[in-house]
């Protein structure tokens, strides 16, 4: 899992104002990041989670990010996000390395998507979404009008007009994985970067983010367990397991029977849809298979 943002400041210092001031682009149009990784590798205590790992998202692209439980991509994406740092490789947001972007500019270009954000349960939905402007406030500035705009229209698209005001702790889980949504939106990020964003809503709404991730103009990489969605939603695929990558490519190329047998010991039928995209049938086994 990635680490809780319940600062709703992305991955910087919205304090640390370096220059942009109230409401700076609120409403611009999104500016595409490019995201590429190569050779990263991460461990923690002697363990290494990650090894030798590649990823290039082009700006606007959806890049869904695959692998069994344990295989490392909540941890890759915490590396993506700027929120821990390879031992080795480098991560380059339009070719510039992360470590030597400002933590404000990181803030202001990167949002981060939790699958668990461990936000005050006494704020209101709408104060939470408010966060998602931190880093382009000014120490001293208060919300402004556009600010506000923002954030209503933000929690009027996750389908919650009318829970601006409903206290955090009174939410759903999938209200709050939309609100959290919401939050990273009126970031106005050039990459977003979420970790299974899916994993409390109802199909309507599975099938809406993806289906707004992929028409977003925004660069995209989430983490995905259902692999129907990713091949539907989903421009390319990079699969990991064991903390390595071991296909990269497009839905096609990435989700074939062998493959998916081979990582997740579980026997599929793949077929190729008339949109050229797989889908995947899981076989029911017998009981004493
Ligand atoms: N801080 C840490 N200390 C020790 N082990 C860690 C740490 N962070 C991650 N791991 C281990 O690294 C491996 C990869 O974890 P990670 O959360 O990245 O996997 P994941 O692919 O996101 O899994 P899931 O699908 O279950 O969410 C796991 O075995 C996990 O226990």
């Amino acid at each position: 899992m990635i680490g809780p943002d319940n600062t709703g400041r992305g991955v910087g210092d919205g304090g640390r104002a370096t220059g942009g001031g109230e409401n700076h682009r609120a409403g611009a149009d999104p500016q595409p990041a490019r995201l590429h990784a190569d050779g990263v590798g991460w461990g923690v205590a002697g363990a290494r989670i990650l090894a030798e790992v590649a990823l290039t998202a082009e700006p606007g692209a959806t890049v869904g990010l695959l692998g069994p439980n344990g295989s490392g991509k909540s941890s890759l994406l915490r590396l993506l996000a700027g929120l821990a740092r390879p031992d080795s490789g480098r991560v380059l947001l339009d070719d510039v390395t992360l470590g030597a972007i400002p933590r404000r500019a990181l803030a202001q270009r990167i949002a981060v998507v939790t699958q668990q954000a461990a936000t005050d349960v006494e704020m209101s939905a709408l104060e939470v979404v408010l966060l998602g402007r931190t880093p382009y406030r000014s120490r001293l500035a208060g919300i402004g009008v556009a600010d506000l705009d923002l954030a209503r229209r933000a929690l009027a698209e996750a389908g919650l007009a009318g829970f601006e005001q409903r206290r955090w702790a009174s939410l759903s889980g999938g209200e709050r994985q939309r609100v959290d949504l919401a939050r990273a939106m009126v970031q106005e990020p050039d990459l977003l970067l979420l970790d299974e964003p899916t994993n409390h809503l109802d199909i309507r709404y599975q099938l809406e983010l993806l289906r707004f991730l992929a028409e977003s103009a925004t660069t995209v990489v989430v983490t995905l367990h259902d692999l129907n969605l990713a091949a539907q939603y989903c421009d390319r695929l990079v699969l990991l397991y064991g903390g390595r990558v071991v296909a990269a490519g497009t839905p096609v190329e990435v989700l074939t029977t062998s493959r998916i047998e081979q990582v997740y010991q579980v026997p599929t039928d793949v077929d190729i849809a008339a949109d050229g995209r797989p889908r995947i049938r899981y076989r029911r086994r017998a009981a004493h298979e």
